[in-house]
């Protein structure tokens, strides 16, 4: 998520303590898990202090229900915090030649869909900015927006819409990374990013957050405050997963003996697993004292269970992966004789319910702790004809042919950010008859889309996924089908 609840610190480089990565692999993780385009455009933005406050008239929003407007120059403006339909007072944040990012600093004439927001941090925290728009209003708009961008890149009169995956629009985050900040007086802040700044706010009660999650910090705060270490503890690491929660403690020292003590009092107490990482590469179990034991944790899917380690990436939001996994395998229609390739696999979240109803999957991962874990989740729910690849799918030299790179039935790619151009690009010698596009970020999706349709596919079906409700996050899932099938 592009917002201070950093998902993408989830899936950091961090290996188990009795593993170093090889050079080739730390080379590859970074390369995968670099700062995204967003931070690197920030390089050239500059601040716009001296830029004066202007009004504006909101005619219409970007894909991430960013208000956009021309400012009295005629730069391109797009601004935070505004509706469609509304007169605003806006502060320019940031500019380039082109175009100005700014906040709305007063609502001059609201729109009659405007909300309250429900949280109580909203003024402040960096989370979730959509929060004054209603869930379902904000869902409409994205779809509206992506509607005409899509239509506008591939040329196209109408899209296949249809209806969107959505869930709770509250406490919907199985997991969360929580910053710990410390106060020169002694006090702690646990809690998210503020907006524009570096500072955390103290969330005492977050509202994406697993209800569960926030008794569990809850009842931390006090346990945090008497722990020796307190000072050398930098984040929180949540999971709400059965059959209990996880908190992961992230310190730069080792705790003493009463310190371990407390932990495990408040582990018992509570019904948490305590977890402690004390350097990027070490993890300690407090419930499992086996140095080298693997801190597996484990989620549902399809009725499997799939394994994973704190530092793998797993989907946020539950209920909308569950109905996301069924999206994705009844939109393929997965026949027993389908030979089926699952790119940016993960875990295996897609790759073991395709497997269940295909004839083979191959799924290809770039953390090879990860491709190991898929190979493990398909042996502990006993499916033979999954097999798994490590590789850097931003880079795949086809005079050097992967195993995995070869003619297949059914295609489903589900990439980060940075998108599949170089996977797209290889689509002759995949000749799959169906494509299933997971999307995370609509501009890398366009940009691949366009490559397909080119290729001969043609979009059949579009729908929004709702993974994150009341943040500017677009999540969408496409078909494409050859012209020939
Ligand atoms: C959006 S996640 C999807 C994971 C999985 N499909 C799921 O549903 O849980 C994208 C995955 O792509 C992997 N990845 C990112 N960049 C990659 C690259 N260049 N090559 C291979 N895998 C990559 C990440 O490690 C991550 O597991």
């Amino acid at each position: 998520m592009a917002n201070n609840i950093d998902l993408t610190n989830l899936s950091q480089s961090v290996r188990p303590h009795n593993k170093k990565p090889r050079q080739d692999e730390k080379t590859l993780m970074a390369k995968i898990f670099r700062p995204t385009t967003k931070a690197k455009n920030k390089k050239h933005l500059s601040h716009a202090k001296q830029l004066p406050d202007f009004t504006a008239h909101i005619e219409k929003y970007d894909h991430e229900l960013k208000a956009i407007t021309k400012a009295n120059d005629g730069r391109i403006t797009f601004i935070t915090g505004a509706m469609k339909g509304e007169e605003v007072k806006v502060r320019p944040i940031q500019y380039t030649k082109n175009l100005i990012h700014a906040d709305t600093i007063e609502v001059i004439t609201a729109s009659a869909d405007r909300v309250e927001p429900p949280c109580e941090h909203f003024a402040k925290c960096g989370g979730c900015q959509l929060q004054y728009i209603a869930p379902a209003t904000q869902l409409v708009e994205k779809q509206h927006a992506l509607d005409g961008l899509i239509k506008k890149k591939l040329k196209l009169d109408t899209l296949a819409w249809q209806p969107s995956i959505t869930g709770s629009s509250e406490g919907y985050r199985r997991t969360a990374r929580l910053a710990v900040w410390h106060e020169t007086n002694g006090a702690i802040s646990i809690g998210f990013r503020e907006q524009h700044a570096k500072r955390i706010i103290d969330v005492d009660h977050c509202l994406i957050l697993a209800p569960s999650l926030t008794k569990t910090v809850q009842a931390f705060r006090p346990v945090l405050d008497k722990l020796n270490a307190r000072r050398h503890v930098t984040h929180l690491q949540l999971f709400s997963l059965a059959p209990q929660d996880v908190l992961v403690i992230r310190t730069l020292k080792a705790m003493t003996d009463a310190d371990m003590t407390r932990l495990s009092d408040y582990a018992a107490a509570n019904n948490v697993r305590v977890i402690l990482q004390t350097d990027k590469t070490e993890f300690i179990d407090l419930v499992c004292a086996d140095k080298s034991a693997d801190f597996l944790l484990s989620y549902a899917i399809d009725d499997m269970q799939l394994q994973f380690q704190p530092k793998d990436f797993i989907q946020i939001n539950d209920e909308v992966n569950q109905q996301m996994v069924a999206q994705a395998i009844a939109w393929l229609q997965v026949e027993q004789h389908d030979t089926i390739l699952d790119l940016f696999s993960g875990v295996g979240n897609f790759t073991l319910p395709l497997a269940k109803r295909a004839k083979e999957v191959f799924a290809v991962e770039g953390v090879s702790d990860m491709v190991r874990r898929i190979k493990t989740n398909a042996e502990l729910n006993k499916l033979t004809n999954i097999h798994a690849y490590q590789a850097d799918l931003s880079e795949i030299n086809d005079r050097k042919k992967p195993k995995w790179l070869k003619p297949i039935d059914k295609l489903l790619l589900d990439p980060a950010r940075d998108g599949a151009m170089d996977v797209v690009k290889k689509i002759p010698l995949l000749k799959p008859n169906q494509i299933l596009y997971v999307s995370c970020n609509p501009a890398t999706m366009l940009r691949d889309l366009e490559i397909l349709q080119s290729a001969d596919y043609h979009l059949t079906k579009i729908g929004l996924i709702n993974m994150f409700p009341h943040t500017h996050h677009v999540e969408a899932m496409a078909l494409l089908e050859h012209k020939k099938a």
